[in-house]
């Protein structure tokens, strides 16, 4: 019979002991561990499995992709706001919005299909209209080919320029995703906020990135606020503002890894930086960001909540996805979107990015009734009526609040 001496057998504890010491120092010590333990994961786990897990994925290729694309496609969209500004391209065509819209969505759908060309995209837009309108499309495709990042390895991260005025009309098609709660889906708005673009307030370039339904990745680049987070809220409204000094801010946000702000660029990605929502000790001294557009969000209901949580200070009205942006690094506080029309269902690329940003940054996210948004349901939230977005301490009394004077309708 085999048998061991309690030498040997305490030699041999002692050796393996060491062993496992020793793999644990070498992962744990190692800066890539993620990457290692993701790589290990890959080999022994499905694909989904994988994807779906924060802690085996650190969605850090995503997230640089999305940055570098949206700053890429605000270059497009800062042009058109400056020459509209100037009077070159009028409201009368339609065509700055129409133009940077287009000209956004292809730029970026490009680059998410040359890094994940498996993953869905709902965009906003579609490019029938510019198949039978030569003329536009011949236009947004001269801006199209401009468009590079001033940094060529940023550029050849993102796969390059779009090789021809028919992949850029490819490349907006492939928004047509119905979207939905399984899988990667991208939600894009090229441009959020038409109308503050046009007014010359503030716009969005939004982007998230939704696996099985939950946003993993939200990046909002808006080229007219602030660059400084400690900018007073007045700042944020933009109206009317044509000057690019001192503005553009590029926010960015993984589950579970915090929301970050850095200045929107022409080239490589600027420095970030953790952002956090105000602390409210007392909901009487709070701010609302509200939009502008009366039709959107009820100001009539803003006023009424406003009066019951006893908040005296005016309301800051902002157009686009700025708003969440905004309250995520503690310029004003809360954001509402009372709903005006029953039958309005809200858009995925209206909401994702800024939904995951305001929730990194210390804050949560509901419609009016206080369920989570539910990004699974489609193009559109279906599921859903209205937002309330408020720090994660007085998210409750912001509820009830909205409950009490949205539930006597
Ligand atoms: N009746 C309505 N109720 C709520 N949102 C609406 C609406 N009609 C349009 N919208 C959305 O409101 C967005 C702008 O939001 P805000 O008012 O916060 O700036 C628009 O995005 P686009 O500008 O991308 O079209 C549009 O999708
Ligand atoms: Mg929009």
């Amino acid at each position: 019979m085999f048998t061991l001496s309690k030498n040997s057998c305490l030699s041999t504890t002692l050796l393996v002991s060491l062993f496992v010491l020793a793999i644990s120092l070498f992962f744990t010590t190692s800066p890539t561990f993620p990457h290692r333990l993701s790589l290990l994961a890959r080999q022994f786990l499905p694909i989904r499995s994988i994807s779906t897990s924060p802690t085996m994925t650190t969605y850090a290729k995503e997230l640089r992709v999305a940055e570098l694309a949206v700053q890429r496609a605000t270059l497009l969209t800062k042009y058109v706001f400056h020459e509209k500004a100037k009077g070159t391209l009028s409201k009368d065509d339609a065509s700055p919005v129409t133009i940077g819209d287009f000209g956004a969505q292809a730029l970026i759908i490009q680059a998410i299909r040359k890094n994940f060309p498996q993953d869905e995209i709902v965009g906003e837009e579609e490019a029938a209209t510019l198949r039978e309108n030569k003329e536009l499309s011949s236009k947004i495709w001269t801006l199209v080919k401009e468009a590079r990042l001033s940094d060529a390895t940023a550029e050849e991260e993102l796969g390059g320029p779009i090789p021809s005025e028919e992949d850029m009309l490819s490349a907006i098609d492939a928004g047509n995703s119905a979207g939905g709660a399984k899988g990667r889906v991208w939600a894009l708005d090229p441009i959020d906020g038409t109308k503050g673009f046009l007014r010359g307030g503030q716009y969005a370039v939004c982007l998230a990135l939704m696996v099985d339904e939950d946003v993993k990745v939200g990046v909002l680049g808006c080229p007219n606020l602030p660059v400084d987070d400690s900018a007073s809220l007045d700042a944020h409204s933009g109206e009317n503002q044509t000057d690019a000094e001192g503005k553009g801010v590029l926010f960015g946000a993984v589950q579970g890894q915090g929301a970050t702000s850095r200045p929107l660029g022409i080239g490589a990605l600027g420095k970030s930086q953790p952002i956090h929502m105000k602390e409210v000790s007392s909901i009487a001294d709070a701010t609302f960001c509200e939009s502008v557009e009366a039709a959107h969000s009820s100001h009539s209901d803003q006023s009424q909540i406003a009066q019951k949580l006893g908040i005296t200070k005016p309301s800051v009205r902002m157009d686009s996805q700025a708003k969440y942006g905004s309250i995520a690094r503690g310029a004003g506080d809360l954001y509402l979107r009372l709903p005006v029309r029953k039958d309005y269902q809200e858009k995925i690329w209206d909401h994702a990015a800024g939904d995951l940003i305001v929730r990194e940054a210390g804050g949560e996210v509901t419609d009016a009734q206080g369920k989570r948004l539910d990004f699974g349901k489609g193009r559109t939230l279906r599921n859903n009526k209205g937002v309330v977005a408020a720090p994660r301490g007085v998210h409750a009394q912001v509820l009830e609040a909205v409950k009490s004077v949205l539930g006597s309708k």
